[in-house]
């Protein structure tokens, strides 16, 4: 299972993601987080679509690395620019040319899918030995955010593959309203950090560092970064009146939850059931992140994946501290319900034909002919 040098590994810089639906409040999040001096040796790419770029006027940064890509949006057409201007910044970094840095933030475009951009800085062949994911931040506007959670898509998406929240124009929208809104962000993405923007001194603390390696003790924090017992929580807090959210047009469409398994699993089971999951249904794995107990190595293995692509396993040194040895997969899916995810990997587990698994996981995942 190849894995990166531990020197590369150490040296990649922290990649922040921002996003957030239109006029939620990213920009405004973004200049008070650079006034922050924890943050004052960042290098922020902007993504503006239109032709005319104002974003980037209005980020007052300490540094004079804003790079502007517009025209078009990273989500879509033009993730080759991301790849080209994050290379050459760091590149520019390693000559000298644009002041040091040592931290990235991507503010997106408000009708982004956060998803292909989270897949390139992952998956890159280049980027991922430069960078790595440290946090998906996403703003939510709380007078608007329950209408647009209802009418647009792109903000359940945006909410769903979140690691932190933060709740913006808290002042102006009614309490009521608020409650209700982060309640329904906990059901969607229950592991994600709900963020006041009026948070000050703790703001930078709390919206950084959501990756599995932790720069500070530089060692990886899986439990941390699975937050695997929030989906019990969520699971108990929703089932009693889960009735009550029958109106809720796109949040059903999203489903998060963690798949646990106690017997290890063989690497040959585990791949192909990826493989099934990324082949029939790809375009719905919004992301899937987990820690897993393999029959062939001791050492707990990591999988990471967003749609169709799946990053290579790496293992850890070792087991977390008091955590029992178990396979512990968080889905973040688009109409992929959890009992069909774990139908499968019985499926794949007791078969003993891999055909017959296959025609299974068309059969339960909906798309036989
Ligand atoms: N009162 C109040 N206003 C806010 C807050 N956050 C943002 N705003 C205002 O909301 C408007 C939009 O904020 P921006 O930061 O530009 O939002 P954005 O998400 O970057 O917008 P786009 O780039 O157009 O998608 C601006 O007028 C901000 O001043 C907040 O927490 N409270």
């Amino acid at each position: 299972m190849p894995q990166l040098p531990l020197e590369t590994a150490l040296n990649r810089l922290p990649t922040a993601i921002i996003t957030g639906f239109l006029g939620s409040g990213k920009t405004t999040l973004l200049n008070k987080l650079l006034r922050h001096p924890d943050l004052k040796n960042t290098a922020v790419v902007i993504n503006e679509f239109g032709t005319v770029s104002l974003d980037h006027l209005l980020v007052q940064t300490a540094t004079e690395d804003v790079v502007v890509i517009d025209g078009g949006c990273v989500c879509c057409t033009i993730r080759g620019d991301l790849i080209e201007t994050l290379q050459g910044l760091i590149q520019k970094r390693t000559h000298g040319e644009v002041p040091h840095f040592n931290r990235l933030v991507i503010e997106t475009t408000g009708l982004a899918d956060p998803a292909p951009i989270i897949h390139t800085v992952m998956n890159d062949a280049v980027l991922k030995n430069l960078v790595y994911l440290d946090s998906v931040i996403t703003t939510i506007d709380c007078i608007y955010g329950l209408q647009q959670l209802a009418d647009h898509y792109e903000t359940t998406k945006q909410a769903a593959v979140a690691d932190r929240l933060v709740f913006t124009k808290q002042e102006l929208a009614n309490p009521e309203q608020v409650a209700q809104l982060k309640q329904r962000l906990q059901r969607i993405n229950p592991a994600a950090l709900q963020v006041d923007s009026t948070e000050d001194e703790l703001i930078v603390h709390r919206l950084f560092h959501a990756s599995l390696y932790d720069p500070q003790t530089k060692t990886t924090d899986v439990q941390t970064w699975l937050q695997a017992e929030s989906y019990h929580q969520a699971t108990a807090i929703e089932s009693p009146h889960a009735h009550h959210h029958d109106s809720i047009r796109h949040d059903k469409y999203i489903q998060s939850y963690c798949i646990e398994y106690y017997e290890p699993l063989s690497w040959v089971v585990l791949n192909r059931w990826f493989q099934q999951l990324t082949a029939l249904r790809g375009k719905d794995l919004l992301r899937v992140k987990g820690i897993v107990y393999t029959k062939e190595t001791d050492l707990p293995v990591i999988v990471q994946g967003v749609q169709h692509i799946f990053q290579p396993p790496s293992t850890l040194p070792q087991w977390p501290p008091h955590a029992i040895k178990a396979t512990k997969i968080v889905f973040i899916t688009r109409n992929i319900q959890k009992p069909v995810v774990e139908k499968m990997l019985a499926v794949l587990v007791n078969s003993k034909s891999y055909v017959e698994a296959c025609q299974a996981a068309l059969i339960l995942l909906g798309c036989e002919s």
